[in-house]
């Protein structure tokens, strides 16, 4: 009888089961490619066959949108071969990897297809995961767990009958050693910037604590799964699956996963797609504005309300890369003033503070009214103390508590628009059900308007956050229009066209509300 995890206990037992065989090393060629080698044209190309021979039926008939390019000082890259209309489907790509990410999850799940039951087994091979019963080892090969345990069990595993959060957390590289031998070919072809000194990934963490009796941390599988962690690093996307406890609650299951062609998009913090991941955990990427024959395709890599100091410390950190845009370029990113500060001069209330320089972390903050100077270190604290405030207080309040807080005490040192502002209202917008007060659902409104006009003025288009957006304000409004007696609210033309956008962006993904397809129905919207 293998030991059982309930959600709320890290469980554990004894259990130990017999070690298995010694694992089969999987061998790095003796070289890795570099950059140069994998940004050969032949060497593209082959690439490019490898990758069409893995989407399969997903690359429709004919020609497809994109091609892969070489782009100085950016690697390969997506371009578009010709001109793509905004809202177009560009391509539709699949995980070659996926699994659980470093996170401190809050339920615990099937480790193999995310069930969620309020005492799930671990598995009875040995691995240290928590699997439903469809998915044990013991169930033999046509479990889907099956091989990946096998590999597990093989590596022996110490203290056998204990849940273990780790292994968890390495699962998705382990998957690296089960591709085919084509995949492996394709996983290996991707850039992979070697981990920052001061981080311990998944595998280290592993190493270091000693899980295993039968893991060299010298020998060729942990090279492997070393190279595959600096891939997934490099090039994994955020996804996750919605999926149901016992007593039909939703929990969102935060997943990585490696999409090849999707990761062949370069960074724009003006990005020019959207993307959703569908039930199936497919992505789906979309023209978010119109794109030019010829021009690159560009995707986000960081948060697109984050002020550009934010933005280039998490690509420099998360991506080796210092973005150079237009919209990094100017201080201001595009009148929005979403790093910018409040004039700390009493006499300037309606000054903004700016760095000269957004591109340097180390640059000079001036205000555009006073001519004030602040340094970097100065500006930076500010920053810092607001962040702290907000998001690890504020943020997690009620609804009442976060517009109280905004008015009476954000409002009067951060701008508006501030990175950190807007942050809040977002958080507002999410908490503020159809059952709050009118008041509250009136600042619901206010706030969507003010964070669209954002998105509007950095010229985002047809992007994910204004999908949201137009969502809750569609809803807000059908709920003001019951609460005020006046059905003129919810479909007067202009709202509906916020339910048309939501539908547009949103209809396509897995995770999209669960009222959004009834809405569509009910106002008549195609
Ligand atoms: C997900 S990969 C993108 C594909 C990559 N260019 C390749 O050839 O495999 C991310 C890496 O591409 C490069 N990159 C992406 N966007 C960039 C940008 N805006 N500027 C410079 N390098 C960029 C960086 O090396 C980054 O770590």
């Amino acid at each position: 009888m293998a030991d059982v995890v309930e959600n709320g206990n890290s469980g554990g037992g004894t259990s130990t089961p017999a070690p298995p065989a010694a694992p089969e090393a999987v061998e790095l060629p003796a070289e890795l490619p570099t950059p140069s080698d994998l940004f050969h044209p032949d060497r593209v190309a082959s690439f490019k066959r490898e990758l069409l021979d893995f989407l399969g039926d997903l690359v429709p008939p004919g020609d497809p949108p994109w091609d892969i390019g070489l782009f100085e000082g950016y690697g390969r890259g997506l371009l578009a071969t010709r001109d793509i209309a905004v809202n177009e489907l560009v391509f539709v790509d699949r995980p070659i990897l996926v699994g659980p990410r470093v996170n401190n999850y809050e339920v615990i799940f099937c480790a193999s297809c995310c069930r969620i039951l309020r005492r799930l087994q671990l598995c009875t091979g040995g691995c240290r995961l928590p699997i439903c019963a469809r998915c044990d080892f013991g169930v033999g090969p046509e479990s889907p767990h099956a091989a990946e345990c096998a590999l597990i069990q093989s590596w022996q595993p110490k203290d056998a009958g204990r849940y273990s959060k780790n292994i968890l957390y390495a699962l998705t590289s382990i998957r690296g050693f089960l591709l085919t031998e084509r995949d492996r070919s394709i996983v290996l072809q991707m850039e992979g910037h070697a981990p920052r000194k001061e981080m311990t990934t998944e595998i280290e963490r592993l190493l270091r604590d000693g899980y295993f009796w039968n893991l060299d941390g010298a020998g060729p599988s942990v090279r492997y799964m070393r190279q595959i962690v600096n891939v997934l690093n490099t090039n994994a996307f955020e996804t996750s699956r919605i999926v149901a406890d016992e007593e039909n609650n939703d929990h969102e299951i935060i997943l990585r996963g490696l999409y090849i062609l999707g990761a062949l998009m370069n960074h724009c913090c003006r990005p020019n797609v959207r993307y959703v991941f569908d039930g199936e955990l497919r992505m789906r990427v979309y023209a978010s504005r119109p794109i030019r024959k010829g021009e690159q395709i560009v995707n986000n890599y960081s948060k697109i309300l984050w002020g550009t100091q934010h933005r280039i410390i998490h690509l420099c950190f998360s991506k080796n890369f210092l973005c150079c845009c237009e919209r990094c370029k100017d201080p201001t990113e595009s009148g929005t003033y979403l790093g910018a500060l409040k004039c700390v001069r009493e006499s300037c209330p309606e000054g903004r503070l700016l760095p000269v320089n957004p591109l340097k972390i180390s640059s000079v903050w001036r205000c555009d009214r006073c001519d004030l100077k602040m340094d970097n270190i100065k500006a930076t604290k500010i920053q810092e103390i607001a962040g702290r405030m907000i998001l690890n207080n504020a943020i997690k309040r009620d609804s009442h508590y976060i517009i109280d807080y905004l008015n009476d005490h954000i409002l009067r040192f951060l701008l508006p628009t501030n990175q950190f502002t807007v942050e809040l209202k977002l958080q507002a917008i999410k908490k503020i059900q159809a059952d709050r007060p009118l008041a509250e659902l009136r600042e619901k409104e206010k706030y969507c308007l003010e964070i669209l006009d954002v998105l509007a003025k950095l010229d985002y288009g047809e992007c994910f956050v204004k999908g949201v957006l137009c969502y809750e304000l569609f809803v807000t409004r059908v709920t003001l229009a019951g609460l005020l007696d006046e059905s003129g609210i919810a479909t007067d033309a202009s709202n509906l066209e916020q339910l048309r956008t939501a539908w547009q962006i949103l209809g396509p993904s897995g995770n999209r509300p669960k009222d959004l397809q009834q809405l569509v129905v009910k106002y008549g919207i195609e």
